[in-house]
């Protein structure tokens, strides 16, 4: 495996590379030498061993950017943003090279690797720009001889921890408001990606941040790791993407010094169809929102509910599109459904459509591993699903279209709202009262209008619910990185 990217790794033999943690501006081996494997889904082979890090190791990581932190936002905000800025286009124009790093330990099909990787810098390229815009307030005092004034400040140091599943863009998307405000990171990836996390750091390097400003713990022990960012009063604010489940375990570590928190955590997407929609773009749009990364985002449509008067000719038209989706190794041509990112991937999946097959669901397309083995698994389309179906209940993270029939918007709105989670709804229909009327009804932080594919680094990204706290993405994205802080001048 040739990383094309100049990531400081100490090449054992052609197929296996070895990662290095990055803090305090030195690449660090892992306590004792000891490192973790990484292997490509697609063909289970190892590609690198990288640096498995204790969490003595993340407190020095955190000391480094405790030590940092003031200098760093003692800066002018042009000259940090100019930094963001520079990471921003390193990133692109290594954008091939990084997008090969993604596919080769995420299995993502590499032209959508790649596309990640240009996403991931729209973070970097907002912010840089957001970061000089920081403004305060002065509000007419409530009293004679005094003065109101409001400052925004950086909150301090920043532990990040983010998914697999966007290895870079899940960490653009929080380090580029939280170095633009003038925090300091230490960020650590998922055991399962950590060399798109170490080619940033790379890059990071590059773009001339200074020594603690932006620091890597890569690790195999999440809880540990996790631990000391959640116990470590020099930590203010942890923010992090991933399941509800660990998000819960992480709030309640942050209790005890009430650290700032950001979430953004599970979803279970309904995608709404009425028969008043244009139904070749609902198609298109359950296509693009369901088959993105083979169904593993956190914003893919996990519920299609489709109005009964247009239910056989939308699952027909599904069928038909479903026979351009190619499954295979991400670096090979024309394929667009890559593995999933392990067998517990795989299992999960293959037990929500057996599930709904056992409770009355049938198979119209797919229905089965993929007779590559491994972790690919067929695109998959079921009709006659029903509430009562773990597809409705919980989140597949796979390549599975499930349709359910409604009669009524009302019934609509209340099976889409039906669940603990608000992160990503849509729904497709030319009628504009229609569409006011489901758009205020469902409750979700996003709501995609005859749109499937609504993220970008403009908007406001985030759920309600449990599926998070806090928004990433947009003016709104780099508030929670900021203190308020209300200066009251008397003597006036
Ligand atoms: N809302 C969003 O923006 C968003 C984006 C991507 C993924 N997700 C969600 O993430 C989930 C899939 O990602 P995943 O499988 O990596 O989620 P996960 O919650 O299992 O892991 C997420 C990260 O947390 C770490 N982690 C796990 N247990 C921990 C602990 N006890 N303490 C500290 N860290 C711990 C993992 O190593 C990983 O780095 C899905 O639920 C998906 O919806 C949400
Ligand atoms: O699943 C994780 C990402 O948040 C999905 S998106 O690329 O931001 O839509």
């Amino acid at each position: 495996m040739n990383i094309p990217v100049n990531i400081p790794m100490n090449l054992k033999d052609p197929s296996v590379l070895t990662g290095r943690a990055y803090y305090d501006g030195q690449w660090r081996d892992g306590d004792g030498g000891r490192n973790f494997e990484v292997t490509n889904p697609a063909s289970g082979k190892v590609i690198a061993e990288v640096a498995d890090c204790s969490a003595e190791q993340a407190a020095a990581a955190i000391d480094a950017a405790y030590a940092a932190q003031k200098s760093w936002a003692g800066l002018l905000a042009s000259e940090r943003c100019a930094m963001v800025a520079e990471l921003g286009r390193l990133m692109v124009e290594h954008a091939d090279d990084l997008g090969a790093i993604l596919c080769a330990e995420m299995g993502k099909p590499f032209a959508e690797a790649r596309g990640e990787i240009i996403y991931g810098a729209s973070f970097l390229e907002w912010y840089a720009e957001e970061g000089k815009r920081i403004y305060g307030d002065t509000i007419p005092a409530a009293a004679k001889g005094k003065r109101i004034i409001v400052l925004k400040q950086p909150v301090g140091v920043v532990a990040s921890i983010t998914p697999w599943n966007f290895p870079n863009a899940m960490i653009t998307r929080k380090i580029a408001p939280a170095l633009a405000a003038g925090c300091t990171v230490v960020a650590r990836p998922a055991k399962l990606t950590p060399l798109s996390a170490t080619a940033i750091a790379v890059l990071a390097e590059r773009a001339g941040f200074p020594a603690g400003v932006f620091n890597l713990i890569t690790s195999s022990s999440a809880s540990s790791i996790g631990k000391e960012f959640c116990s470590n009063p020099k930590v203010r604010k942890l923010t992090f993407t991933g399941s509800t489940e660990v998000g819960r375990v992480l709030m309640r570590q942050c209790s005890d010094d009430i650290k700032k928190l950001s979430l953004e955590l599970g979803g279970n997407a309904p995608f709404i169809v009425f028969d008043d929609a244009d139904l070749d773009a609902a198609v298109e749009g359950a296509m693009g929102s369901k088959f993105r990364n083979a169904g593993q985002t956190c914003v893919c449509a996990n519920r299609i509910y489709v109005q009964k008067g247009v239910y056989e000719a939308f699952a027909e038209k599904m069928v038909m599109r479903m026979q351009s989706l190619h499954v295979g190794d991400g670096f090979q041509e024309g394929i667009n459904i890559g593995p999933l990112v392990d067998m517990d991937a795989v299992e999960k999946v293959e037990e929500h459509v057996n599930d709904a097959v056992e409770k009355g669901a049938e198979v119209m397309f797919g229905g089965f591993r993929h007779t590559l083995g491994g972790s690919f698994y067929t695109p998959t389309l079921l009709t006659g699903v029903t509430q009562a179906m773990k597809v409705a209940k919980e989140e597949t993270f796979g390549p599975v279209a499930p349709l359910f029939s409604f009669d009524t918007e009302e019934e609509a709105v209340q099976m889409a709202n039906d669940t603990e989670f608000g992160l990503a709804s849509y729904f497709y229909s030319r009628d504009i009262g229609r569409c006011l009327r489901v758009a205020e009804a469902l409750e979700y932080g996003i709501v995609g209008v005859n749109d499937g594919l609504p993220s970008t680094a403009v908007a406001p990204f985030g759920g309600v619910k449990q599926s998070g706290l806090g928004r990433e993405g947009s003016k709104y994205g780099i508030e929670d990185f900021l203190e308020v802080k209300y200066l009251s001048l008397g003597g006036i």
